[in-house]
């Protein structure tokens, strides 16, 4: 039986331990805090159900235009948002979801060590458990380790007041005036929730507009949305220290203004956790970043270890973490293989409105990467949305100019991450804009303007007509 050894109990490390045990592997899966990972227990999962509550605040409060009448002038006078029973659902949720997984993993026979584990050189692992060390051999090693939060050195978290995303589910009640510190897919989702939940929201952003590594248009609608919803957004911006003052926190930003508040929440980035676990022992090559180094397979400069998820950089996305994870046994256990392609990833920023993309991005097109059709339609005249209230979304969609084959989308909209699905269907399997405008759509319905988007790309002979 082959011995595989994985470290990290995240969704990079539990699908690969899943389908190391299918394909007949001894699987040995260590973690040090509790199964599913970061992704489960304090990033993902956490974050999405506390944006499930805040969307609910959204909907009540855009109900007076749909002709519903809320008997205060503010709906937070009608509905009070109990936060600490908001965060226990939160946290219960997640610790059910990570007793799900340890079940599943169980049940697969997978042995699981709670510890924290090191390489001692390419064909063992130790882990201490906090009763003394134990030791495990291994044919293939899996190190699934994740990312840590980036903390600036003048804003230390203290897990009260200055907050990293992981420590928000303590708060008790919704903080008066929040500054979120970084307008990246985090802090944008943060900040959409909290306004969501009626906190008075800042936003320090650095860059010229919110979510700066997304479709630019997208963007460009959500800062617009924000701005809307009265979130006070503060452009080209960096911080560099954050204190406690009073009952409050002081944000200092590099051209010396501060920012008061009562609360701040730094979602500046990641590290990645490859110090001090013998990486480099082993002769694993990490980038100049940290992470490691992995090819398409998920194979490191070790022939022996595999790489998966955060801790690679390749696209911290938890789908991507599984990917890499299962091509990783498939490969090293021989099985079928197809290498990780990132040109078939779908991701979707969970803010109101929500924005998904798969494929090419604008950024490639506009980089002259690749020459695309495309075609972009505003939600506004789609009917569906006219009668949901919602007017300021679009969909749009890449095709190859010649064969007209959809490479890429972007959907802004509620829910546009269940509505991206027919995109990324139609870019795995290579459809052409007319076979996608020929499947019927419900009417009235959103994805309707996919197909129509699709439609006013028509290809024949080798171009495409659009109107
Ligand atoms: C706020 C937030 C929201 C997110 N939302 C989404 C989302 O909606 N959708 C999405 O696809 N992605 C989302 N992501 C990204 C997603 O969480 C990550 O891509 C995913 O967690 C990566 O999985 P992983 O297995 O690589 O690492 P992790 O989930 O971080 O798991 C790594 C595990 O390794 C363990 N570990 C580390 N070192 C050791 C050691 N030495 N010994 C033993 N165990 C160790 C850690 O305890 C941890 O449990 C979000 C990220 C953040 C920060
Ligand atoms: N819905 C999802 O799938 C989801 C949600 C959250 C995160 N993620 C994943 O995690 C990745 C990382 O996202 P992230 O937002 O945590 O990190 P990030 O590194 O993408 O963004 C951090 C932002 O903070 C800014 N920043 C850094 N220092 C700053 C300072 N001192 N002052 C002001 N701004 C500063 C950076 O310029 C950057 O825009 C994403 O690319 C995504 O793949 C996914």
């Amino acid at each position: 039986m082959t011995k595989v050894v994985i470290i990290g109990g995240g969704p990079g490390g539990y699908e690969a331990a899943l389908v190391a045990s299918q394909l007949g592997g001894e699987v040995t899966l260590i973690e040090r805090d509790g199964l599913g990972g970061a992704a489960v227990l304090s990033d993902c999962v956490p974050s999405k159900t506390l944006i499930a509550t805040a969307e609910v605040m959204v909907r009540i409060e855009s109900a007076r235009q749909l002709g519903l009448h809320i008997a205060a002038a503010d709906v937070a006078d009608v509905v009070r948002v109990d936060l600490e029973e908001v965060n226990r659902r939160v946290l219960e949720l997640a610790r059910a979801q990570s007793h799900d997984i340890k079940q599943r993993l169980i049940q697969e026979e997978v042995r699981i060590v709670s510890g924290t584990a090191r390489l001692d050189g390419g064909s063992r692992v130790v882990v201490g458990t906090g009763e003394g060390e134990e030791s495990y051999d291994a044919d293939i090693i899996l190190v699934a380790t994740g990312t840590t939060p980036r903390e600036l050195p003048a804003a230390p978290c203290d897990g009260e007041r200055i907050l990293n995303w992981k420590q928000v589910y303590n708060l008790t009640e919704v903080p008066e005036r929040l500054i979120v510190v970084g307008s990246g897919v985090t802090g944008a989702e943060f900040a959409s929730a909290y306004d969501g939940l009626g906190c008075d929201v800042v936003l320090v952003s650095s860059r010229t507009q919110v979510l700066p590594g997304e479709d630019q248009d997208a963007a460009a609608v959500l800062q617009k949305a924000f701005e809307g919803r009265g979130m006070t957004i503060m452009s080209q911006c960096r911080a560099v220290a954050a204190r406690r003052e009073g009952a409050g926190v002081v944000v200092t930003l590099a051209d010396g203004r501060e920012v008061h508040g009562s609360h701040v929440l730094m979602a500046v980035g990641s590290i990645p956790n490859t110090s001090g676990i013998g990486l480099e022992e082993a002769g694993v090559e990490l980038s100049p970043s940290g992470h490691i180094v992995v090819d398409r397979v998920s194979r490191t400069s070790n022939r022996n270890i595999y790489a998966a998820g955060d801790v690679t950089g390749v696209f911290a996305l938890a789908s991507v973490a599984a990917m890499q994870g299962r091509v990783a046994m498939w490969h090293s256990l021989g099985d079928a293989v197809t290498p990780l392609d990132l040109r078939l990833v779908s991701s979707n920023v969970f803010t109101t409105p929500e924005v998904a993309t798969v494929g090419v991005s604008q950024k490639e097109v506009d980089a002259g990467e690749i020459r695309v059709a495309s075609m972009l339609l505003p939600l506004g005249s789609n009917a569906r949305s006219k009668m949901q209230g919602f007017t300021d979304g679009f969909v749009k969609l890449f095709c190859l100019p010649t064969t007209g084959i959809i490479v890429g989308g972007v959907v802004v909209a509620p829910r546009a991450s269940e509505l991206i699905h027919a995109v990324s269907l139609a870019v795995a399997q290579r459809v052409n804009v007319d076979d996608f405008s020929h499947a019927f759509t419900v009417y009235p319905s959103m994805s309707g303007s996919l197909a129509e988007a699709a439609r006013r790309l028509h290809h024949r002979e080798g171009a495409i007509l659009t109107n």
